[in-house]
């Protein structure tokens, strides 16, 4: 933690050098529109729930005391509060209410502003506050991240009268940053309750318990976010905090993927793991993911391999109903599954390529080895190249000294999904196809080639053709990947809605423990809209409508709005990239983007919110709603 009093006189020089602002001028507070506020709260709705317990919980602890709670988003803006009834008007004008924007850049020096900018814990104490208006308050305030580390929301709690001495306010403070901690933990877990948490902790006797120190992966045992106490705890010199976002567990951790297995199902005595690095060494425990029918097959396949058939095909039929298109592909993809062959699998982004992907590989006799993913478009460029071929040791400052092994490698004799295989710069497909006819790879500074059982499963929402048209995409590499190209149908060309739909509403049941069903009419309005953001957006709309229903049964009302909209203007006809496919796609309101055109130009934007809400004349929360809408989501959050 900073030193408070530093961050408050850093504050101060920004108040009065860059935002010019007078501390004698007494400032009016600023309250935003009720639909502004309507939208800064969709935007994190889901956290704000879980938000709502921890605050009163806090609530409880210092209401006697006289304080108000506010929590403010990333951006300043007062979403949530609590406070006694009656002093309303006098809260409001102070602007200790919701709606207020506590940024600095007008409010001047406060603790919501300051902690936005300082991203620590403070306490902003009577003449802490740059403007004379705010001089009678006392402000602690702490940061809530998100599990990628970017800045959440701030947890505030104001003393309208408190004593002079600044001393006064740190119980506060610890109380206040231990609750901030406690909601971004909450928040880590409803994010990844449906992937494994590791649980670490440097006392044995908590191991259990203690839920300091979380790192989420997934069923490759990738790990695939981590909590602000792990950022911190594992940060490596030279590396983004979140470096360990994306590596398996048995890179960062000194253990096999079999140790976590046993961890899980509670065999074995010893607990405890040491970093790679062999600095430190902690004790784990493991959470289960919430699907607890997978969690057998799982199992299995982790401990009961010699069982699982070769020609097991399960997970390939269930993605599909009675579909004649899809059926068509799943009879190819069988037909496809044990050949020495390469896959190319196009279709529109959350069409579901990836979940097609593993299911090959379920299906496959390599069911057994790693399935190990990379998101071209996801990681800067300039990291693509030592996350597939690795480096060997000592070969750039900044890495680590013993070395990487690259994601081909990893992925010997299992699969390597490279997907936006699109998004791969030029050079790197060079490499990429010399690796494809030789089957050796060269990491960085080596000075060996190394021998890899290599099959590749690749997918784009573009047309590869166009690229290599463009000269953008390698010919020799697109015959090389696409032994065979299986074409998913966008959800809006599909006969078997029905059955989708079902099956989200089983997966959601079994997660949320409680029943789904949907009414006629409802499944009606599903089955008219055009789902530009394919299943992604549809499994989205499902999870808010069963969250909005009240018996678990979705009705019409309960669905988001636009599906129920007539739509404007009428169905405009428009080419689809696929060959023999033609897709009526409606068009959205005038003035938005459709999800694809939003994808890429968030991908362009390296997902700058406001570089792309920029071009496209919009807010950053339209954006941010046109996200959900679309559900898009971003690199590095779980889907
Ligand atoms: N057949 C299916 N049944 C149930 N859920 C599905 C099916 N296909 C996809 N989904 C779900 O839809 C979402 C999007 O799927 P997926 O990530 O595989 O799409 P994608 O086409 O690879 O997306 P992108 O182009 O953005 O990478 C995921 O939550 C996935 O679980």
């Amino acid at each position: 933690m900073a030193e408070p009093d530093e961050a408050i006189r850093r504050s101060w020089m920004r108040c009065a050098s860059s935002y010019g602002l007078d501390p004698a001028r007494p400032e009016p507070a600023q309250i935003i529109t009720s639909s502004q506020l309507r939208e800064h709260k969709e935007r994190i709705d889901e956290f704000l729930r879980v938000a709502r317990s921890g605050m009163e919980q806090l609530y409880k602890q210092v209401a006697s005391l006289g304080y108000v709670l506010l929590l403010s988003d990333g951006e300043g803006v007062t979403v949530d509060y609590i406070a006694n009834a009656g002093g309303d008007a006098e809260l409001k004008a102070a602007g200790v209410y919701v709606g207020a924007d506590w940024k600095e850049n007008h409010a001047g020096t406060n603790g919501i502003g300051a902690v936005i900018a300082e991203r620590t814990p403070l306490i902003c104490h009577q003449e802490d506050h740059f403007n004379v208006k705010h001089i009678g308050l006392s402000c602690t305030a702490a940061p809530i991240f998100d599990p990628r580390g970017d800045l959440l929301a701030v947890l505030n709690i104001t003393a309208m009268n408190s004593p002079r001495s600044k001393d006064s306010q740190y119980l506060a403070l610890q109380l206040t940053a231990l609750h901030a901690r406690a909601i971004e933990d909450a928040n880590f877990i409803l994010r990844f309750g449906d992937q494994w948490i590791l649980r670490l902790c440097r006392t044995w006797a908590f191991a259990e318990v203690s839920g300091e120190m979380m790192l989420a992966f997934n069923d490759e045992g990738v790990i695939v976010g981590a909590n602000t106490t792990v950022r911190r705890e594992l940060a490596s010199a030279g590396q983004p905090s979140d470096w360990i976002i994306g590596r398996a567990v048995p890179e960062v951790f000194e253990c096999t993927m079999d140790d976590i297995w046993r961890a899980a199902r509670g065999v074995g005595s010893d607990n405890s793991v040491m970093t790679a690095d062999g600095q430190n060494l902690y004790y784990l425990s493991v959470r289960l993911p919430r699907r607890q029918k997978d969690l057998r097959v799982i199992f299995q396949e982790k401990w009961l391999p010699s069982q699982l058939g070769a020609e097991d095909h399960a997970a390939l039929d269930s993605l599909a109903g009675d579909d004649p298109v899809m059926q068509r592909t799943l009879e190819q993809a069988k037909r496809l599954v044990n050949r020495k062959v390469n896959i190319l699998i196009q279709g529109e982004t959350g069409s579901g390529k990836e979940i097609f992907a593993r299911a090959l590989h379920k299906s496959s006799t390599r069911a057994r080895k790693p399935f190990v993913a990379l998101n071209c478009a996801a990681i800067p460029e300039s990291l693509i190249e030592s996350e597939l071929f690795g480096y060997a040791p000592g070969s750039f400052t900044g890495g680590r000294s013993k070395g990487m092994k690259g994601l081909i490698q990893q992925s010997d004799g299992g699969t390597l999904f490279l997907d936006e295989i699109g998004d791969m710069p030029l050079h790197l497909q060079t490499r990429l196809l010399r690796v494809l006819s030789e089957s050796e790879v060269m990491p960085i500074g080596a000075e060996k080639p190394v021998r890899v059982e290599l099959t590749v499963i690749a997918a784009s929402h573009r047309d590869l053709r166009t690229m290599i048209a463009d000269g953008k995409f390698r010919e020799d590499l697109y015959y090389r990947l696409g032994g065979a190209t299986l074409y998913l149908p966008s959800l809006r060309e599909r006969k078997d809605i029905g059955f989708i739909i079902e099956r989200l509403l089983r997966a959601e049941s079994e997660a949320q423990g409680g029943a789904a069903s949907i009414s006629s009419a409802a499944l009606e309005a599903l089955t008219r809209y055009s789902w530009p953001g394919n299943i992604r957006e549809l499994r989205n709309a499902l999870r808010y409508a069963l969250a909005l229903s009240e018996d678990g049964e979705i009705r019409v009302q309960d669905l988001p709005r636009e599906l129920v909209l007539p739509r404007i203007p009428a169905v405009q006809l428009e080419e689809s990239p696929w060959p023999g496919r033609t897709a009526a796609l409606p068009t959205e309101t005038p003035a938005e983007p459709k999800g694809e055109e939003l994808l890429r130009l968030l991908r362009r934007h390296k997902w700058n919110i406001t570089a792309t809400a920029a071009e496209l004349g919009v807010s950053r929360v339209t954006i941010y709603r046109q996200m959900k809408r679309f559900g898009i989501v971003p690199p590095n959050e779980t889907h």
